[in-house]
């Protein structure tokens, strides 16, 4: 079969324009003659390749902006350290950091003093926002930070809500009274106005209601579950004292699938809380335990974990949950999938935590299938779904290219992308590659490969060590190795600045990993490229990629259509499990006429949910009416 990469490539060869980094430009540039004085190079399946009608299509593709690549690294505005003393050092002006704010919320070392955690108050609180990254970095970064985000991206973006009494969004942080020390922290993140998910989940929250949020990747979900965590703490009743106590009484817990994610969310919650008062800590699997129970034996407020590592802290009781007041899950349908759910029910069902109802919970993903919602719903209690962005959550800034490749040849196949990469400059000096593959022994020989072949490459997946996974991350996220082969490990919320190119060198079974693994590009309002290679192996997938490509306005190649009429027409099957269709990543279940046979409690209109009557704005996809549903396009 012809392939517009293949052809593209082709076409090239007789082609001297090599310009900027649009993906046709990509292609382009892989086999220019021009390269700098340099041979050209072309991957031996490519060459004496017949120009095809197929290759003018491919290099008139929508070329991605990649030059403003995603925002890094984050300078801190001043430097303040303190502790219990009051002692404060500074390169700027010495500011009020413990002021109590309007609402009561304890702020700094003042509230230390007046809570009952039992941990060392003296202790020097680290300076999250001090950067690891070096000056030059830096300084070829700091035109990216997040101030300079594109909100544009996100202008007309659809956004719904369903549930009873749904609190309005707002448009500015300066809106919600999160205190003083948090917008203090918001101010020194540089964070200018919350995003769209943001808008709609922190009113929601901070209202005390449950939520089920499913917002696209990159959207800032991480934000709109610390926030209201820690506002909402700020401002409660302290905890009861625990004297003598080796156990430990979080406040609230984050609760993610991975590791790498788990650390991510553990700095991130750190720097929101910076001179709050409040001790956040990280557990996680493949990590000395010691260290965690020593954090653990000095207090915390909020505890961010992976499910593994919480089981067993709970069942060494150095670890009791009966004070949880707020619980989130991140990568929500991940967490509850039949990998996780025994340990999730374990956790939740089958400990001292206070019941729903009792305790506030929050589940967040990009990706929300139906039937993990049916499950979710056990954990929350009288909850608000809400639902930002299109399908997939993919969003039109991250521009997709699928290309057919049979397995023999995708080695030169993404030889080829990479020497397009380097040759022309494409994403920027600092841009990063992530190459997800299906399986360890793939993603160690694939490395070993690329590291041979002259392409500095590392890799994560689960049969590293926890040492060599992070030391793999530290390293390509400095950009010491550009390109990070990796397993579906890596595929769910991390956040790695200047991610340029994913390509699905293997792709997913599951169109929502497929979601997923595209979603460490075109994060926070950027644009990104992400490539995947098909065959007949990935046949069964067709259809969802192909209605995932349309929904997000990328261009479908005529044989994955082909492909996708095919498998609909061979299998009859419905429409993909996660969507039932519609422009969001996910719709409330609860809308399904199956759901609400029995009575449609939730609703007070608690009519015409899935029965066709539309009395909200056109455009969903769906149709529906009856009071405690939202729907608007922000
Ligand atoms: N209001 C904001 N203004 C500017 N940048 C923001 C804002 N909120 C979050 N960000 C930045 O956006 C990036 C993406 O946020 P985050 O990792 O929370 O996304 P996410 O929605 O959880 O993505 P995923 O679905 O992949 O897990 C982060 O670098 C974060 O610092």
């Amino acid at each position: 079969m012809r392939t517009s990469w293949a052809d593209a490539v082709a076409n090239a060869e007789s082609s001297a324009a090599v310009t900027s980094a649009s993906p046709s430009n990509v292609a382009i540039g892989g086999a220019s003659p021009s390269r700098g004085g340099r041979a050209a190079y072309v991957p031996p399946h490519l060459r004496n390749r017949q120009q095809s009608s197929e290759s003018s299509a491919a290099s008139s593709a929508p070329a991605p902006s990649i030059a403003d690549s995603p925002s890094g690294i984050r300078k801190p505005a001043f430097f303040v350290a303190s502790d219990a003393g009051g002692s404060r050092r500074s390169s700027g002006p010495i500011r009020d950091s413990v002021r109590p704010s309007s609402s009561g919320a304890r702020g700094g070392s003042g509230g230390w003093n007046s809570r009952g955690a039992g941990w060392d108050r003296r202790e020097r609180e680290a300076n999250p926002f001090a950067d690891d990254d070096d000056d030059a970095a830096e300084a070829a970064f700091n035109s990216q930070e997040n101030s300079g985000i594109n909100f544009d991206a996100y202008e007309d973006i659809p956004v719904e809500t369903s549930g009873e009494n749904v609190p309005p969004p707002v448009n500015t942080f300066a809106e919600i009274d999160l205190g003083d020390a948090l917008t203090e922290n918001i101010r020194r993140c540089k964070y200018v106005k919350p995003t769209p998910v943001q808008r709609h989940a922190i009113p929601i929250s901070l209202a005390g209601r449950d939520l089920m949020a499913c917002a696209q990747t990159g959207s800032g979900k991480t934000v709109a579950f610390c926030f209201p965590i820690i506002s909402a703490i700020l401002r409660g009743t302290p905890a009861p004292r625990q004297r003598g106590s080796r156990t430990a009484f979080p406040l609230a817990l984050i609760l993610s699938p991975t590791r790498e994610l788990s650390v991510q969310i553990h700095e991130e919650a750190r720097k929101f809380a910076f001179q709050t008062g409040l001790r956040v800590v990280v557990a996680y699997g493949g990590a000395p335990i010691n260290q965690q129970l020593r954090d653990l034996e000095r207090g915390v407020d909020i505890l961010v974990a992976t499910p593994g590592r919480l089981v067993d802290l709970l069942e060494r009781a150095r670890v009791s949950l009966q004070h949880i007041r707020y619980l989130a899950l991140d990568e929500a349908d991940r967490m509850l999938d039949m990998g996780f759910e025994p340990q999730i029910r374990k956790i939740v069902e089958q400990t001292d935590m206070p019941p729903r109802g009792q305790r506030q919970t929050m589940l967040f993903s990009a990706t929300f299938p139906k039937e993990i919602q049916r499950m979710a719903s056990d954990f929350l209690y009288n909850y608000i779904f809400l639902a930002v962005g299109r399908v997939g959550s993919s969003t039109d800034l991250i521009v997709q290219r699928v290309e057919f490749v049979l397995d023999s040849d995708k080695r030169s196949y993404l030889m080829d992308l990479l020497h397009a990469q380097r040759d022309t400059g494409a994403h920027g000096k600092h841009a990063l590659t992530l190459v997800f593959v299906e399986t360890k022994r793939g993603a160690d020989s694939l490395e070993h490969w690329l590291c041979m072949n002259g392409f500095p490459a590392t890799t994560i997946h689960g049969d590293r060590t926890q040492q060599e996974r992070e030391a793999a991350l530290r390293s390509f996220k400095s950009g010491a190795t550009p390109i990070l082969v990796a397993t579906d490990v890596a595929a769910r919320g991390l956040d790695i600045p200047h991610v340029a190119h994913v390509i699905n060198f293997d792709l997913p079974n599951d169109i929502d990993d497929y979601v997923h693994r595209i979603g460490r590009t075109g994060r926070a309002g950027k644009s990104g490229l992400a490539t995947a290679f098909f065959n007949d192996s990935n046949a069964s997938l067709a259809r969802s990629l192909s209605e995932l490509m349309q929904e997000s306005n990328q261009e479908v190649p005529k044989w994955l259509s082909q492909y996708a009429a095919a498998r609909s027409y061979g299998s009859g099957s419905g429409r993909s499990r996660r969507t039932g269709g519609g422009r969001f990543g996910g719709r409330d279940f609860r809308r399904d006429s199956s759901y609400n046979r029995g009575g449609g409690d939730y609703y007070s209109g608690g009519n015409g949910y899935g029965g066709g009557s539309s009395g909200a704005p056109s455009g969903y996809g769906g149709g529906y009416s009856g009071a405690g549903v939202i729907s608007a396009w922000d």
